[in-house]
């Protein structure tokens, strides 16, 4: 059950999992799958339930940064983004960030998860073993309006019988036609595809989002009141863990956390394991201040080192992305019912009342992931940085009006990411306070040659509405920038996080010492009783939005755990 308070906490678990986003949710829903095992989930935030805000799937962009559902992590300042700082948004409370997110359902391309095999040496997190667990954690059901979906999606490459609600949009949008259209007139540059999760991503196709029957599904969909009805399974809330300790040489079982009433630190042990799934950015915080990073950087802040694993918070990877954005000939567009407080109003009332209309879907309906030509001078000069020739080098979302209210106009608003960066960046800390903010440094592109993808990407959202289709609807470019120099200048003014951190506490290969944070079975290198599940261990960053890779994650991660134990 979820707890009144630290107050009801039991005195023996087997298991305690910190945070209740994506990895630490499927993890301890499936480890107490088996009434013999005891599990406690500690979160930092609140049970986030009835929120509109989180509920409401357009919503999404309301949600961060900057609110009571979001840590409000910034970045450093970014050298090569003119050195702005970004905000970098993690959800707080139950759901993590996926209460937060928005929403886009995708997986990446086999050869990105055929790389983890490889990376770890583990043909267990290859895609063929892989697939599995992405389709067991999926709960995939038909769109609100009950409208034909032969063709937008592949029903063998999804799972019906999970937890996390997956569809494909159910209202229309005004645009669809024309997205639909440019792939009939441009097919070589922009092919239709069914779907873009089954390992096989390039195309245009349908949006498949986090939804069930209209409703945002987070990781909280995990606690149906029947596995909240376990006996064995407890969920502490508003409760913040600040290091984890040893019991003994190298066990790292017991957590210290603050206790709200008193405001002292308290620690509670976990008979078997401490879980960590407090995400790509907390976790290696809680690593570092718990003595486990590199030694001598430990070593020069005052924290003694405990255990020497200089790959903590190190190798952060993440998405960049930059909006090209279009004045249209046409009222049809969510900027319309921005402006009118009425219908926005109604059309909250319509959700509510029956779960239909435009509110029951993310920003947009479909999207598109795409490579440059095999020829291009930059893959000649700076190599291929993708994950192999059939996955993406960036992403297009096609959204019909901009998510903030503007003065007048209509627009179309197409967001480009980069969605196989070579640039990476950190997670480090500067004080011995646990509870202070960690320094987040994405680097985002510091890398030369995701600039030059990002440029590309720009000028091929532009050829896409050159297409006939769009001749009657395109008024004016609001880009402003055609030389190389000028559209790198608008990146680098312009360009943010996509938010998908990973690979902070990558996985490497069994014996490895010199990289990696965990073995492939997930527990912590040269340490004993605690292990992590979380986007922080994927070995690479897959060209997806990522939280269906951390799902797959925990559930492969449940079974690992429970064969260990000899619970499987
Ligand atoms: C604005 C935004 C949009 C996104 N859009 C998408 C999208 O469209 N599709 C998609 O797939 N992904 C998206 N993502 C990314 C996706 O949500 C994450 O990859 C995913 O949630 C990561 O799961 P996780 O379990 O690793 O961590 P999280 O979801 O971050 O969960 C970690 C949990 O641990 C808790 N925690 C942290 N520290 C502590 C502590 N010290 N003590 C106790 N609890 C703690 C946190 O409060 C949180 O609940 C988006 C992210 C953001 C920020």
């Amino acid at each position: 059950s979820i707890l009144q308070s630290q107050a009801d906490l039991k005195s023996y678990y087997d298991f305690i999992v910190v945070g209740a986003g994506p990895g630490g949710s499927a993890v301890s829903n499936r480890l107490t799958e088996d009434p013999n095992v005891s599990v406690l989930v500690v979160e930092a935030g609140g049970a986030n339930n009835d929120s509109l805000t989180i509920d409401v799937p357009l919503l999404c962009t309301k949600l961060t940064p900057n609110t009571q559902w979001d840590w409000n992590f910034t970045t450093t300042p970014q050298p090569n983004l003119n050195n702005r700082v970004l905000p970098f948004p993690r959800g707080i409370g139950l759901g993590g960030t996926s209460a937060v997110n928005c929403l886009v359902y995708t997986r990446g391309s086999k050869q990105n998860i055929d790389k983890w095999a490889e990376l770890t040496n583990d043909s267990s997190w290859g895609w063929d073993r892989m697939l599995p667990f992405f389709k067991k954690s999926e709960k995939f059901n038909l769109p609100v309006d009950g409208h034909n979906i032969t063709n937008q999606f592949n029903p063998s490459f999804h799972g019906f019988d999970g937890y996390i609600g997956v569809s494909v949009p159910g209202a229309g949008r005004a645009i669809d036609g024309r997205v639909i259209q440019t792939t009939q007139e441009l097919p070589d540059e922009f092919p239709f595809t069914t779907d873009v999760n089954t390992g096989d991503q390039l195309g245009v196709g349908w949006v498949q989002a986090l939804i069930d029957r209209g409703v945002r599904s987070s990781s909280a969909s995990y606690f149906t009141p029947q596995v909240l009805a376990r006996e064995n399974l407890d969920i502490l809330l508003n409760t913040r863990v600040s290091r984890i300790l040893p019991s003994s040489n190298n066990f790292f079982n017991v957590i210290e956390y603050l206790d709200s009433v008193s405001g002292t630190l308290k620690n509670l042990t976990a008979s078997k394991e401490v879980i960590l799934s407090a995400g790509a950015i907390s976790t290696p915080s809680i690593l570092l201040h718990s003595g486990i990073g590199n030694a001598t950087t430990l070593t020069s802040l005052g924290i003694t080192p405990l255990i020497n694993l200089p790959s903590v918070g190190q190798n952060l990877t993440d998405h960049i992305g930059v909006s090209s954005t279009w004045l249209v000939n046409s009222t049809l567009t969510y900027d319309t019912v921005l402006r009118n407080a009425t219908l926005s109003e109604s059309l909250l009332r319509q959700w509510e009342d029956s779960k239909t209309g435009i509110n029951v879907d993310t920003s947009e309906n479909h999207l598109a992931f795409l490579r440059l030509p095999e020829n291009s001078t930059v893959l000649r000069t700076f190599g291929d940085p993708a994950a192999g020739n059939e996955t993406a080098h960036f992403e297009f979302l096609f959204q019909n009006g901009l998510s903030q209210i503007t003065a007048s106009g209509n627009y179309l608003n197409i967001p480009s990411g980069n969605v196989s960066p070579k640039s990476s960046g950190s997670v480090t800390i500067n004080s011995t306070n646990p509870f202070d903010a960690p320094l987040i440094d994405p680097g985002l592109l510091s890398a030369e040659v995701d600039i030059h993808i990002l440029r590309e990407a720009i000028r091929t959202a532009h050829r896409f509405v050159e297409a006939a289709a769009w001749s009657d609807y395109i008024l004016q470019d609001l880009t402003n920038a055609t030389t190389d120099a000028e559209i790198d200048e608008f990146i680098r003014n312009n360009a943010v996080s996509f938010f998908h951190p990973v690979s902070t506490s990558a996985m490497s290969p069994f014996g490895t010492t010199d990289w990696g944070v965990v073995d492939p079975d997930l527990r912590v290198k040269g340490v004993n009783g605690l292990r992590i599940v979380d986007a922080s261990v994927a070995p690479s960053l897959p060209a997806a939005h990522t939280s269906a890779a951390v799902y797959a994650i925990a559930e492969h991660a449940a079974d690992i755990i429970k064969s260990a134990y000899g619970f499987l």
